[in-house]
Formats: C-alpha cells, structure tokens, sequence
C-alpha cells in the first residue's frame, strides 16, 4: 500500500513551549489513522503542525512525495489535504447552504456530485440548509464541518475528535459516515473516545507528552489491556 503522508521527527513550539518533541507516524492511503493519547499529549498540536497551523520547528512532513512543512496554510490546504478543528470552524451566522456554497473551491461537476453525496449521507444537511449553522445540534454542525471539509477533493482529511460532546447516537452516525467515506478519502483522526476509534481505524498511533510512543494494528490495541492502560488510561 501506498504512503499518502510521511512525518518525520517533528518538532513543534507554541511561544517558549517545546509541545511536540519527536512525533514521526506514516499514513498509508485508504486507511483511517488514529491518533491516541491522554488529554493534553499533543494530538491536536500534531494535526495543527501538519496543516501549517502551528509549524514545526524541526522535521518533514512528505505528502505526495512532496515536503510541505514549511508551506503556508492555503497552499497545504491546496494541496489536498482538509482539517476538521474540534471546534468544527463554523461561522455560527451562516446557513448550512451558504457555509458549504462558499466552501466548495470549485464549482465543478465532481464538486456538485461530492456534494450531493454528502447531503444523501447526512440528510439533516438538506433539511435545515437555511438555517444557521449556530442554531444545528452538536451532532449536525459535526456533520456540516465534516461535509465542508469532503466536498473538495481533498485527499486527505484530518479530523480532530469528532466524537467530542455527542450523544451515542450521534457518534454512530459520524463512525457510519466516516466509513463510507474511507473508499474516497484518507483519514487521520484524533479521538478520545475508545469506541470510536477502535470502531474505524485501521492502523492507530499514541502520543504521549508531545512524542510518539507506540503504534500498531488497531485490531491488535483492542486486546492488548496494558498499553491501554499505560498510556490511555483504560483497560
Ligand atoms: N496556545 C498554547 N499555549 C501554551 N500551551 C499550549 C497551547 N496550545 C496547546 N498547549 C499545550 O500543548 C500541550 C498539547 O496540547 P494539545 O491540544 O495538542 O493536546 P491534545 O492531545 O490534543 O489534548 P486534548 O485532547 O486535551 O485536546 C498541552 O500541554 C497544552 O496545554
């Protein structure tokens, strides 16, 4: 299988902060990548560094064959890779139609049918299209972010705990979209929720005080109770 995106001992400081300080992982195409680790162990900063959000310091990060660590943000994002943030990224005051019309990067027919589908998917996206996004529910503004972040043909997506404050049902429906997803897109994914990981991902990576400790097979995690113990506080 083919590596999408290689990252290489990078190092990342937010001020005088040293937060990340070897984080190296590889993420194979048409595969969910998890990335795990306790509250505060650098996930976020990881998927933020990639972006050009907060860049690193030290290290590459090779997408396509290309290195892109030192690239702005609009030309990372033009590249092909989406970021879903925690908070969704929202404009609370746009509708669910204006939010995803002023998106799209293109106007195209591919774009169109992107769209369509993600509406077929999420069809609460169709119904309160004039709405705005401030007023949708938890679980509808993750799907709205998530559905700004497919409609362009972005390779890889990056996708910061989607789970975060929804009801169970709501996570079902985001792991049901994510996997019908994964045959069009690659996804790297910082989750908490254990279910929900383990529920999608293929290979998972774990971050532990801004390094990366352990990786694997996410089918072998489920069973192996002390590393999830050490480092993820479950068992
Ligand atoms: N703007 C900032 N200024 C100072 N420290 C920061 C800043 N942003 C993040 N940090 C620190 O960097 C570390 C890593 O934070 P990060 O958000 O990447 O962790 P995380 O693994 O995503 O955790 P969580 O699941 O709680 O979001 C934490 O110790 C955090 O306090």
């Amino acid at each position: 299988m083919t590596t999408l995106l290689s990252v290489q001992q990078i190092e990342t400081y937010i001020g005088q902060y040293h937060i990340l300080q070897g984080i190296s992982f590889e993420i194979r195409k048409g595969e969910v990548t998890v990335l795990l680790g306790r509250n505060g162990a650098g996930k976020t900063t990881t998927l933020r560094s990639l972006m050009g959000l907060t860049p690193p310091a030290k290290g590459k990060v090779v997408f396509n064959g290309d290195e892109i660590q030192r690239l702005p943000v609009h030309e990372i994002a033009r590249r092909g890779i989406g970021y879903v943030p925690e908070d969704q990224g929202l404009f609370s005051g746009l509708t669910v139609g204006e939010t995803l019309q002023l998106a799209m990067q293109k106007k195209d027919e591919a774009t169109r049918q992107r769209l369509e589908w993600m509406l077929q998917l999420f069809p609460d996206l169709k119904t309160y299209w004039k709405k705005q996004s401030g007023v949708l529910s938890g679980g509808q503004k993750q799907m709205l972010a998530i559905a700004k972040a497919y409609l362009n043909d972005n390779q890889l997506l990056l996708i910061d705990e989607p789970s975060k404050g929804l009801a169970p049902i709501m996570v079902e429906k985001v792991i049901h979209s994510l996997r019908e997803m994964k045959d069009s897109v690659t996804v790297v994914l910082v989750e908490q929720n254990f279910m929900m990981a383990s529920a999608i991902g293929d290979r998972y990576y774990i971050i532990d005080d801004g390094r990366t400790v352990h990786s694997g097979i996410m089918n072998d995690l489920k069973h192996n109770e002390q590393i999830k113990r050490k480092y993820l506080g479950i068992a």
